[in-house]
């Protein structure tokens, strides 16, 4: 395996618990955890379902397997999916990313030193330059690609053969792609967040690897926690791991769990310390808004950016907050969650009236 990307950029927050992002370390420390074959692979059935006859169907027919388009947030599977897939080809494969192709001769570059079927993994495909995008969708098509020697009027372009590949593109945003390349994959497949049961199975067998002695109430404790996300699963079971082994017998049950968590400021629904602080301002502050993002921030000593992008994602999705044209409003669940009554809804309640712009 060949890695020729950039350790990804980290958000201003980036190195939360419960962020989905992953470092250079925590992606060493995850390989040891990666499934290895389609069998290995906990949840997801559809998409396993349906790769699963792709890469068959190539097999049978002794050819490349069609290329593939994997969409979802971070921390879901992508790279994993993406190497299960050269395992059950019996392929060799390269990872890089959008980011780390700036120009169209870092991909010509790429592309040239492919061995037949070898698989090409594209993290954040939708990060790609204009120029080596344009290059890829011939890439994919013909497996050609015309290297421009030159500048200027002299320019001349070299045809160059490609050995048939697959390209495995990852994205988190599946509608950024331009419809060309998004119509060059014979195979998308969409990765949803994994239900608690699912993750419950990820925590098993990630212990298994790990060697922690877990009761299933305590993988259970973890899963609630993990915002539907095998990558927060697994970080969240690694610090539960410690808290065991420094402060217990070892064992892992519900009561740990929940007791190592607080530790780290997860609550029982996988909120942390930035989530809270958000709901937190924007209900006893702000009556529950509406209120202004910018307001919003300010009141946590946060950057806009870092509520918007970092905190309100999961706080939208688990239906705590909504974005609404007049501001950000808490809803009952909210309230609920952090154990608050709602103040009364009269005419003259802030939280009626829009009071908190910005
Ligand atoms: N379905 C799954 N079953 C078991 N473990 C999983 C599963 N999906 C992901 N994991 C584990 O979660 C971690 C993160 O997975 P992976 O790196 O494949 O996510 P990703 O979607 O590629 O993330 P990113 O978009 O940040 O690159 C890995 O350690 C992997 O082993």
């Amino acid at each position: 395996m060949n890695w020729d990307d950039e350790a990804p950029t980290t958000t201003p927050a980036g190195d939360r618990l419960v962020g989905a992002a992953a470092d250079r370390e925590e992606q060493a420390v995850e390989a040891a955890l990666r499934p290895k074959d389609l069998e290995e692979f906990v949840g997801q059935e559809r998409v396993r379902e349906q790769l699963d006859l792709v890469l068959k169907a190539a097999r049978q027919r002794n050819a490349t397997a069609d290329h593939v388009l994997l969409s979802g947030a971070p921390g879901l599977g992508k790279t994993t999916l993406s190497m299960i897939i050269a395992a059950e080809m019996g392929a060799p494969i390269r990872i890089t990313s959008g980011p780390a192709i700036q120009h169209a001769g870092d991909l010509a570059a790429i592309l040239s030193s492919l061995t037949e079927g070898e698989v090409l993994f594209l993290d954040e495909i939708h990060r790609m330059s204009r120029p080596a995008e344009e290059m890829l969708y011939m890439a994919m098509e013909d497996f050609r690609v015309d290297v421009i020697v030159g500048k200027g009027p002299g320019a001349t372009a070299i045809p160059l053969e490609l050995p048939p590949f697959t390209l495995v593109g990852a994205t988190t945003r599946a509608g950024l792609l331009p419809p060309p390349l998004r119509d060059r994959f014979g195979f998308t497949g969409h990765m949803e967040f994994y239900a608690p049961a699912e993750l419950e199975r990820v925590i098993h067998r990630s212990a298994r690897l790990l060697d922690v002695d877990i009761e299933a109430d305590g993988a259970a404790e973890i899963a609630g926690r993990s915002r539907g996300t095998p990558r927060i699963a697994n970080r969240l079971l690694r610090r539960v791991r410690d808290y065991a082994q420094v402060k217990t017998d070892g064992v892992v049950t519900r009561e740990v769990a929940a007791r190592a968590l607080a530790v780290y400021e997860v609550d029982a629904r996988g909120l942390d310390r930035l989530d809270r602080a958000v709901l937190t301002a924007l209900l006893k502050l702000f009556g529950g808004g509406p209120v202004g993002l910018s307001t919003l921030a300010v009141a946590v000593g946060e950057e806009r950016e870092t509520v918007e992008e970092v905190a309100e994602p999961f706080l939208v999705r688990e239906g705590l907050l909504a974005r609404t044209p007049r501001g950000r409003i808490a809803t009952p669940a909210a309230w609920n969650h952090l154990g608050l009554v709602p103040p009364q809804q009269s005419a003259g309640a802030p939280g009626q009236q829009g009071l908190f712009g910005g």
